[in-house]
């Protein structure tokens, strides 16, 4: 991945938006560690997915390429950890954060787990998922409308909680929150994943998807003020050049 483009704050594409650049235009609702006025920054948001199309380009911004190359880094990363014996994560249940269409559900999480919940904020996503899952859908349990920053996942429920390509989109106290809430619904030994751009150099504002991209060691400190430590982390490696770094961190 190159540094320097993402040091420029410039050209710095991204899965999730894509074609636009990272925007640096800091506007009213948006200051310092991300939002000033929250209904503005959500609500702006939810009116940017809404007109996005219900496919793999466009849960992607147009890098529908790059999914296949992320659906397998995604399973060499999670495999490590699932199995039998002690400390091994169960294959159970699973939930689908931001999930969209269920790209994710769909190629890495109903393979490896009997159910799995989906959760977004656009509706009609979950609406194209049932379609998109085919005959599998039958093995998902819940499809959730709702913001991460208001949704609870049942106690104990999941044994992996996969948070991808959404994190920008919720503001740092309300992260933090829904991390914590995360923690309550894992089963033993269970395990949260998440999986994000990050930014080269503090937090950069995206104007046109309302979102924000935080550079590595922020994420880590929302982490730890949601209790939660960080057992494995990697980088997404053999992604384009021109887009932002992606990591994965994977939380007990
Ligand atoms: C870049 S797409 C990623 C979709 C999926 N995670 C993937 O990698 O294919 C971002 C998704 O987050 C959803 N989203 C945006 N804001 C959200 C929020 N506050 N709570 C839940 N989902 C949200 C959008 O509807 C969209 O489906």
């Amino acid at each position: 991945m190159n540094n320097i483009k993402s040091t420029s704050r410039r050209g710095v594409k991204k899965p999730g938006r894509g074609v636009g650049s990272a925007s640096t235009n800091v506007t009213q609702d948006r200051m310092g560690d991300g939002v000033q006025n929250e209904t503005v920054f959500y609500s702006k948001a939810e009116n940017y997915w809404r007109e996005v199309e219900p496919t793999v380009d466009g849960m992607l911004g147009g890098y529908g390429k790059i999914s296949n190359i992320d659906i397998d880094g995604s399973k060499k990363f999670l495999q490590k950890f699932l199995g039998q014996g002690e400390g091994k994560t169960g294959k159970g249940c699973a939930l689908d954060c931001g999930a969209g269409i269920g790209r994710i559900t769909k190629r890495l999480l109903l393979p490896l787990f009997n159910t799995v919940d989906l959760v977004d904020v656009t509706q009609e996503f979950l609406d194209q998922a049932k379609v998109y899952l085919g005959d599998e859908s039958k093995r998902v349990e819940n499809y959730f409308c709702l913001g991460l920053q208001d949704f609870i996942p049942q106690d104990r429920r999941y044994d992996v909680i996969w948070i991808q390509w959404v994190i920008g989109h919720l503001t740092d106290d309300h992260l933090v929150e829904f991390l914590r809430r995360c923690r309550g619904g894992l089963r033993p030994e269970g395990l949260i994943v998440i999986k994000d751009n990050v930014a080269y150099e503090g937090v950069i504002p995206d104007d046109v998807d309302s979102s924000v991209c935080r550079e590595l060691a922020l994420v880590k400190s929302l982490v730890t003020r949601a209790g939660l430590t960080i057992v494995c982390e990697e980088q997404q490696m053999n992604f384009p050049d021109e887009i932002y770094q992606v990591h994965q961190l994977a939380l007990r």
